[in-house]
């Protein structure tokens, strides 16, 4: 049977009833908040009071015996000094109020320990830890299942999503800390149960056999190319974290000037790594390194560019101030490799005869000459193939002999090209980075030491590590150095470069036009020949018989 609706007069009064009531309560809690505002000093005080006399009362309990009688005469005399002291109940009445004002005021309880998730987590990691720091005769384990995680787990700081941003670990004293893999085992283990995607930096104290995980702060992605504050020789590889070096430089970061920490790179005539490998994935950002050096070399010396990769992502340095060639095929990749071989034998010859005649070194070979091979691994091939000699046979001179010719060497490449490159630019080029996501075993090959952070599954482009010579592994952010005429970079970061860029000879760099974005060089196995910038506008300002003998052709 259908429900048959109340008559409309009923309903409708209980609905104003309800309306009514509910009226009431707002009204009621409305009253409420404003009694609690008004009161709201009236009822600090009274808790302060309350406590006072908490304490005060504890402090009581807590007097011996035989002291109480001399505290209460003090007290009393305190009592009757107030009393008669003109306005003296009204002073130690306020003073009461505003000691109790105090004592009463709210404050935030303090956190004293884990919350229930943080200590199941916390507990969960010493479990995962105990088959490695544990072993079966130990007397007294500081980790066994079930064991106390408070003594080993010694210090601990969760972020606000729960998840652990400082991890000290204690471990035995037997834990072969010393082993490589024994320690990389720990660190797998505990970058796996602090959440993937992040990075870990994990610290061993071999003396106090103690192991303190932390989650470095990521570094900036937002500095872009600019004049960085640099000596003579010196040139800036990109920013790591500030206590990882001692120096910081100001630096442009959007429209701020920030203290950076830069990772530096000495090169020249005392430069313990005189010249750079760098590699990664592709995509991962080894070119805008190239170029960023490009820009700071550019300042003082000059350039010649081996774009193995032939897409045109050099052609803004091409005709600049400083720039000798910019090369993306093979033949004119091996004319200016020769050419350099000989400039760097050029050099050491008048630099030798200089010192032997205890003369100053001549102007035209101070000038630092740098040889920027980006994917020269593809030109191998290309050169191979052709029957041709590997461009990076070529570069042995410079490699051997660049360091006292004022001649420094970049090569960048890909992993799988890393097999291919020569004895010789393994032993030189001591400054070293790893670009992108890469594995361990993959930084280990080409730094030669494990990375001092896990390395993150993801990163943005133009970070990585960086090692130079024996120097610790640093984590590295490349500033942001497109090429300028890449229409999907920020516009920023396309114009900080232009910023940077020297002008083309006989323009001055505000007047210097903007080119169209040059076409990329045909990969058909065509030679573009660029040398004569080389040979012409050489450094010397002199042709060699080498020099000669490649602009004849
Ligand atoms: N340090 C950086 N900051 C910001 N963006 C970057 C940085 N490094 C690279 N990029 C961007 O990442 C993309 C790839 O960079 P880049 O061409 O330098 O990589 P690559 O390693 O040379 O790759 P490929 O060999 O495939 O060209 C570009 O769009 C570039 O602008």
């Amino acid at each position: 049977m259908a429900r048959r609706p109340l008559p409309r007069i009923l309903s409708s009064g209980s609905a104003s009833i309800t309306r009514g009531r509910d009226r009431g309560r707002e009204i009621a809690r409305t009253a409420a908040d404003g009694a609690t505002d008004v009161l709201h000093p009236l009822i600090t005080i009274l808790r302060g009071l309350r406590l006072l006399a908490v304490s005060g009362r504890q402090k009581w309990v807590a007097t011996p015996k035989e002291r109480r009688g001399p505290k209460l005469f003090l007290a009393a005399a305190c009592l009757l000094a107030v009393a008669l002291v003109p306005y003296g109940p009204i002073l130690a009445l306020i003073t009461v109020m505003g000691a109790a004002a105090w004592k009463g005021r709210e404050r935030t309880p303090v956190k004293t320990g884990p919350d229930d998730a943080e200590t199941a987590r916390l507990r969960g990691l010493y479990e995962a830890l105990v088959p490695y720091f544990s072993v079966p005769d130990d007397p007294s384990p500081l980790f066994a299942h079930g064991g106390d995680w408070e003594k080993a787990l010694d210090g601990y700081v969760f972020d606000d999503d729960g998840r652990l941003t400082r991890l000290q670990i204690s471990y035995p004293a037997y834990f072969t800390d010393g082993e490589a893999a024994a320690r990389s085992r720990i660190e797998q283990l505990l970058h796996t149960k602090s959440g993937r995607g992040r990075e870990y930096r994990f610290a061993w104290d071999e003396e106090a056999n103690r192991l303190v995980m932390t989650v470095p702060a990521p570094l900036s992605t937002s500095v872009a190319a600019q004049r960085f504050v640099t000596a003579p020789g010196e040139t800036v590889l990109g920013f790591t974290d500030p206590d990882a070096v001692r120096r910081t430089v100001p630096v442009r970061d959007g429209d701020t000037t920030v203290d950076a920490s830069p990772v530096v790179w000495r090169t020249g005539g005392r430069s313990t790594e005189p010249h750079l490998l760098a590699v990664g994935q592709p995509g991962s950002g080894t070119t805008t390194l190239v170029r960023s050096i490009a820009l700071q070399a550019l300042q003082q010396g000059d350039v010649l560019v081996i774009d193995g990769s032939g897409t045109g992502e050099y052609g803004a340095l091409t005709g600049r101030t400083g720039v000798l060639a910019v090369e993306s095929g093979l033949g004119g990749a091996l004319a200016t490799l020769e050419w350099a071989a000989h400039e760097t034998e050029r050099r050491l010859i008048f630099a030798n005869r200089a010192r032997q005649g205890g003369h100053p070194l001549p102007e035209d070979i101070k000038r630092p000459l740098w040889v920027l091979l980006d994917r020269p691994g593809v030109l191998g091939h290309l050169a191979a193939a052709d029957g041709r000699p590997d461009p990076l046979e070529l570069l042995q001179v410079p490699l051997r002999h660049g360091r006292a010719a004022g001649v420094t060497v970049v090569l960048a490449d890909q992993f799988d090209a890393v097999e291919t490159l020569t004895e010789t630019v393994r032993t030189h080029t001591r400054a070293r980075v790893v670009l992108g996501p890469a594995s361990r075993e993959q930084i280990v090959s080409v730094l030669g030491a494990e990375p001092s952070t896990t390395p993150p599954p993801e990163v943005p482009a133009g970070r990585g590590y960086v090692r130079l010579g024996t120097g610790p592994v640093l984590r590295l952010q490349v500033p942001a150095t497109p090429d300028p005429y890449d229409e999907d970079a920020p516009e920023a970061h396309r114009q900080a470069v232009l910023d940077v860029l020297p002008g083309l000879p006989g323009v001055s760099p505000k007047q210097a036009p903007v080119p169209d974005k040059p076409v990329a060089d045909a990969r058909d196995g065509q030679d573009t020949e660029q040398v004569p910038v080389a040979v012409e506008a050489g450094p010397t300002g002199q042709l060699t018989k080498a020099q000669a003998a490649i602009a004849e052709g």
